[in-house]
């Protein structure tokens, strides 16, 4: 694991090839309300026959509100926010697991999707999920017997690989669904939070698959919300606020500055927090990315784009 006194280190110049591109990406969701002050936007007349019928009106939720980035060969993007803050939609639209109502996404291979959440079958053991998530990632029965020493290793669940999912710990899970997707060997990793429930030992062994997948020309992104961990073990940040990019740039510096934010509006200190943000967002503004060179030949394909 890096040092926590500084900086992770990066190679990484303007002339590495952009593994992804996101370009002015916007997420909105349609959810069910109970308040109907937020129903504002739905026709009166529709108003009228939910209430009388009972039925909840649709509000849009949005989630992502114009966020554009670039990861190249070698980057270890961090995403910190608070909650709701569009983390997670963010790593599921560079999957392909949403799509955006504008904006686009280009990859340059297929990115792999690592979340706490990722489907595993509890009641099936840990060996049974070992091949269910092989072969779903696309290896054939071959290279998921191949690969499954390797991945059991690397879980470091020891004989509990042939216990029910269901008996493990929220760490334990985590830990073999990142072995699982680490196993595909993508280019492309998206993690989401499953580095912060694995205790010291595997965060050192996934902090080491990590650098390997960068060493080879990959990318990863990782979710937290530890700023810390950010610091930790990414080269570049991303701060998310209300769907919007408040700033990207080096980890160590976004992260610091979050942390600051943060503190301060846990502290109460809203004014000062409020500012922060507003400095921060400035001088994102400033850094900000804009995709606008898509027909680039060296650029990656088109992954993901809006209707
Ligand atoms: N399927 C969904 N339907 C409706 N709204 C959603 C859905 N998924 C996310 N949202 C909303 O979109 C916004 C962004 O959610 P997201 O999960 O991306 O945030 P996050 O930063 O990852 O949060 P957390 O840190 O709590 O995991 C939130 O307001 C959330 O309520």
């Amino acid at each position: 694991m890096a040092p926590s006194s500084g900086p992770v280190t990066s190679a990484v110049t303007a002339l590495t090839p952009v593994q992804v591109a996101v370009d002015d990406v916007h997420v909105r969701y349609r959810t069910p309300s109970s308040d109907t002050s937020a129903a504002r936007d739905v026709p009166r007349p529709l108003r009228v026959v939910n209430r009388l019928i009972g039925r909840q009106a649709n509000v849009a939720v949005r989630a992502l509100a114009g966020v554009s980035l670039v990861a190249r060969s070698g980057d270890a993007i961090g995403v910190v926010g608070l909650n709701g803050s569009g983390k997670s939609t963010l790593l599921r639209v560079i999957a392909g697991l949403e799509r955006p109502i504008r904006g686009q996404v280009l990859a340059r291979t297929q990115p792999v999707l690592l979340g706490v959440n990722a489907a595993m079958v509890p009641e099936l053991t840990g060996q049974q999920n070992v091949r269910l998530g092989c072969l779903a990632m696309g290896m054939t029965p071959e290279q998921a017997a191949a690969a499954y020493r390797d991945i059991v290793e690397l879980s470091g669940l020891g004989p509990q690989i042939h216990h029910p999912m269901k008996t493990y710990s929220s760490g334990m899970g985590a830990r073999l669904k990142f072995a699982i997707a680490a196993a595909a060997n993508p280019k492309i990793l998206l993690i989401d939070e499953a580095l912060a429930t694995g205790d010291a030992a595997f965060r050192e062994r996934s902090q080491d698959r990590m650098d390997r997948l960068r060493a080879s020309a990959g990318c990863t992104f990782l979710v937290s919300h530890a700023a810390k961990t950010i610091e930790e073990t990414c080269t570049r940040a991303v701060w998310l606020h209300k769907g919007h990019l408040v700033m990207e740039g080096d980890a160590y510096a976004v992260a610091q500055k979050y942390r600051w934010w943060a503190w301060n509006l846990a502290k109460g200190e809203d004014e000062k927090a409020s500012s922060l943000l507003d400095d921060a967002f400035r001088e994102g503004h400033d850094t900000a990315v804009r995709v606008t060179d898509l027909y680039d030949p060296t650029a990656p394909p088109r992954h993901v784009r809006a209707r």
